[in-house]
């Protein structure tokens, strides 16, 4: 699917306007502080349901306004989407898909697939554990649409078992819940290390190939779960997990933390060998997040047959002229809009220019 049309109205800078856009690369262009960013987030906001800035519903609307409404119209040759998200400062989000009002976002993910790439995503690489696990999360859920489901009932069953933990400090009288937690943590969060694995470990056959083109290096990717699992076999993850959860009780007990499960597990980018975080250089780390989003499309198109519409926040000015080729290749025959300072250096099949939160077509 691809995105005609976005209408928009009081979202952060931007002035009332519909864009229409081209179904092949866009160049959206303008000096800083216009709002080009502005436009990526609210076409990632209509696909997943959340900021790409992390920011809250109340920070996207417009300073001088109470409200914001959005709205995507999206195309492929068989079917089309309008995706529709308003707000009313301190009040609940509405979302409309095709007219019909929706309760939960997690209905919303997978409907319009996405893939961004911005300046910030170095932090994949360079940041803590919590930023890759967020990274893998949000695309795994765009591809398997139980994932989501599976991991906020995990977070739910995970913030109960930790008040419970405290609770048990100074009374064990209810041990027989914390066996009960057990269990259900244990079903969740098993499909959600069996998930991450199986992804990570497609993601690493295709990087292998990118990166070797890009810079003949060898990348490998490397999911690390803390119970020290290395199997695909839902059965013998469940079996381990749960000894884990059960000879750790005491210590749990004593920390008030659950310490074993896929909320302290990471993944590794190696590069030659050598933990990219660690040992890289910052163009090296710039490639390793260029063949992680280049990847993720691929997968994407692999396991859903739709290619990802392609959002690239200012990021061709950080790269050399051969990863800027590279990139131009490896996107053709997918939907692109690419935000940049100037027209110059960019061919585009449309170009969009911004000024002052309004954009003029060319
Ligand atoms: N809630 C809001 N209401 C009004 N304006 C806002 C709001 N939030 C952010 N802005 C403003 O929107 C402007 C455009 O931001 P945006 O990040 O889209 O710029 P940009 O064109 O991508 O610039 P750059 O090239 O510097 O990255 C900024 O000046 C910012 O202060």
């Amino acid at each position: 699917m691809y995105l005609k049309e976005l209408f928009i109205d009081n979202f952060r800078n931007l002035k009332k306007q519909k864009i229409e856009f081209s179904n092949k690369i866009n160049i959206l262009y303008g000096k800083n502080a216009q709002g080009k960013s502005n436009i990526l987030e609210i076409i990632r906001l209509l696909s997943i349901g959340k900021s790409f800035r992390n920011s809250k519903n109340n920070e996207m609307v417009n300073y001088n306004s109470s409200y914001f409404y959005i709205k995507g119209v999206f195309d492929d040759d068989i079917d089309k989407k309008i995706i529709e998200i308003s707000y009313k400062k301190d009040q609940n989000r509405v979302i409309r898909i095709n007219n019909n009002k929706i309760k939960y976002t997690i209905q919303l993910v997978g409907n319009i697939l996405t893939t961004i790439f911005s300046p910030e995503d170095l932090n994949i690489i360079k940041g803590s554990p919590s930023i890759r696990r967020r990274y893998i999360d949000t695309t795994i859920s765009m591809i398997r649409r139980n994932y989501l489901y599976n991991l906020l009932q995990y977070n739910k069953v995970l913030y109960n078992r930790n008040k419970l933990l405290k609770e048990l400090r100074f009374n064990s009288s209810n041990k027989e819940l914390l066996n009960i937690l057990d269990e259900q943590i244990v079903n969740y969060g098993s499909k959600i290390i069996l998930y991450r694995q199986q992804y990570i470990k497609n993601l690493d056959i295709v990087i292998k190939k990118l990166l070797y083109d890009i810079s003949g290096e060898n990348a490998n990717l490397k999911y690390e779960n803390n119970i020290n699992i290395d199997t695909e076999n839902i059965i013998d993850i469940k079996s381990k997990y749960l000894d884990n959860l059960k000879n750790s009780q005491k210590n749990d007990i004593k920390y008030c933390q659950t310490q074993f499960g896929p909320h302290r597990d990471d993944f590794k980018f190696n590069i030659n060998g050598y933990n990219s975080k660690i040992y890289s250089s910052q163009g090296q780390q710039r490639t390793a997040v260029l063949c992680l989003k280049l990847g993720e499309q691929e997968i994407i198109l692999k396991e859903t047959g739709s290619k990802p519409i392609l959002l690239l926040d200012d990021v061709m000015s950080e790269l050399d002229m051969d990863r800027q080729k590279y990139i131009y290749n490896m996107i053709q025959g997918s939907q692109v809009i690419i935000t940049h300072v100037d027209k110059k250096d960019i061919d585009g099949n449309k170009y969009l220019h911004i000024q002052d939160g309004f954009i003029n077509e060319e």
